[in-house]
């Protein structure tokens, strides 16, 4: 590999649910939304490429925000339905031998006691290729859901996201990594001496513990985390081995953004090349670069004929109902979210036809395999590291066969991406190189 290689993850978004609806390559997706088949094709494809892991996105809610009603977000089919993606990661693992399977679970939605039961019970499964993309949800009809009247402040819920990560930490090493002993002169599978109550008391959870299993492979699963805010970026900076962004403004504000996560990794203690930061991209790729630019072409006239598909995101995100203002209205100083805050602060100022003409923000990568490759590496080398997240937003077989089969074998032909993988768990592939 080159001097600089870096790492490639994918982002499930939109859920485990209905995809690429209704457009030309999604063949029976529409009809087939809730069949894990896509997805394990999706899984084997990235892993035929190599890729570190998939993120399976997640929200529990059907959004309302955009216009008071659900009208928009059902008939478009848009962040609903959304099946659970912790039923969905041991089809995936199950079917993939390497590659990392993180299904995103919300600290606002869980007990740590139960969710670090299920991520241990994934990651035994999966013999140590388990990760938790740990949210702490923005949306109040999320927590109705769950009979709240809604979530804790913003801020608030990154401090108990803090004790959730702790106790669950706790958790998972309640075994000492040698309590199984399996020694059948003496009829003795584990040594309770080796198993270990926690006797947490938190301000927000407390539990007694130990787990009711053993250790699982990699002990700690992988953590992922994406907080954007000042609280996310604290958060991620402590517990994340790979912190995801989508960060506007290209290489110069990512390189201010790892820069930043990492001084904050190195100011908890940690060695900051344990927290890889992955940027969020989009790549449209074709044969030629003329005809990736035409794709992309389509791409925006296809946006701009229907900003609401936009704004519907952007409003469940905030729970504010970007329908109030008109398409060529300034979004007011002083409109405040307790959703995401990041997006908010990318909103202000903007009209919502601007917000959802800018296309998937950060970097535009367009062009052939070749073309796209370059680019890349020429980023990552202005950057620092440490590697990509694609987002499908329209997932598709075809889209999957040019990613995994087009763009990452010219990115491995530059020594820029892994040909193989060197470990058999999740971290220690990320944490390679
Ligand atoms: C790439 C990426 C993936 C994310 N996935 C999810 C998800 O699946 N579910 C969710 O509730 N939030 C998700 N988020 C939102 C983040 O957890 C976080 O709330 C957001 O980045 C805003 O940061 P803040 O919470 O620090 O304001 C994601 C964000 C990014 C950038």
């Amino acid at each position: 590999m080159s001097a600089n290689p870096f790492h490639l993850a994918w982002f499930g978004a939109g859920g485990f649910g209905v995809k690429s609806w209704n457009k030309t390559w999604s063949g029976r997706g529409g009809k087939d939304w809730a069949d894990p088949q896509l997805w394990i094709d999706l899984a084997q494809g990235l892993e035929r490429a190599r890729f570190d892991f998939i993120i399976i996105e997640d929200s529990s809610y059907v959004p309302d925000a955009y216009g008071g009603t659900a009208e928009a977000y059902v008939k478009s089919a848009t962040a609903t339905p959304k099946m659970d993606p912790s039923v969905l990661a041991p089809l995936m693992s199950h079917f993939t031998e390497k590659i990392g399977i993180v299904p995103t679970l919300s600290v606002s939605e869980h007990h740590p006691y139960g969710l670090a039961r299920k991520i241990n019970t994934l990651d035994h499964m999966s013999k140590g290729r388990t990760g938790w993309n740990i949210v702490t949800g923005s949306n109040d009809n999320a927590a109705k859901n769950y009979g709240l009247d809604g979530w804790l402040e913003h801020d608030e819920r990154y401090e108990m996201a803090e004790e959730f990560f702790d106790l669950a930490c706790r958790l998972w090493t309640s075994w000492d990594e040698d309590a199984v002993v399996l020694d059948e002169k003496t009829n003795t599978w584990g040594d309770f001496t080796k198993v270990h109550t926690v006797d947490f008391q938190g301000k927000y959870f407390s539990s007694r513990g130990p787990l009711n299993a053993p250790q699982s492979p990699q002990g700690l699963p992988t953590f992922v985390q994406a907080g954007g805010s000042k609280a996310g970026r604290k958060f991620s900076s402590r517990a994340a081995n790979a912190i995801i962004c989508g960060v506007d403004g290209g290489p110069a504000a990512m390189k201010e953004f790892r820069e930043d996560v990492r001084a904050q990794a190195a100011g908890h203690g940690r060695n900051p090349d344990d927290a890889k930061v992955l940027f969020l991209v989009h790549p449209v790729v074709a044969e030629t670069d003329e005809e990736a630019w035409a794709k992309r072409e389509r791409q925006k006239a296809f946006g701009e004929a229907h900003p609401e598909l936009s704004l519907l995101h952007l409003s469940r995100h905030s729970m504010i109902d970007f329908s109030q203002w008109d398409l060529d209205e300034v979004i007011p100083e002083g409109t405040t979210t307790n959703g995401h805050q990041q997006m908010m602060k990318q909103a202000i100022g903007k009209t919502p036809r601007q917000i959802a003409n800018k296309g998937p923000g950060g970097l535009e990568l367009v062009g052939s395999p070749d073309t796209i490759a370059a680019k890349m590496d020429e980023v990552m080398q202005e950057v620092g590291g440490d590697g990509f997240l694609f987002a499908n937003f329209d997932l598709n077989r075809r889209f999957i066969a040019e990613m995994a089969d087009g763009l990452t074998p010219a990115l491995q032909r530059r020594g820029l991406v892994r040909e193989e993988y060197t470990h058999d768990h999740f971290r220690d592939n990320l944490l390679a190189f």
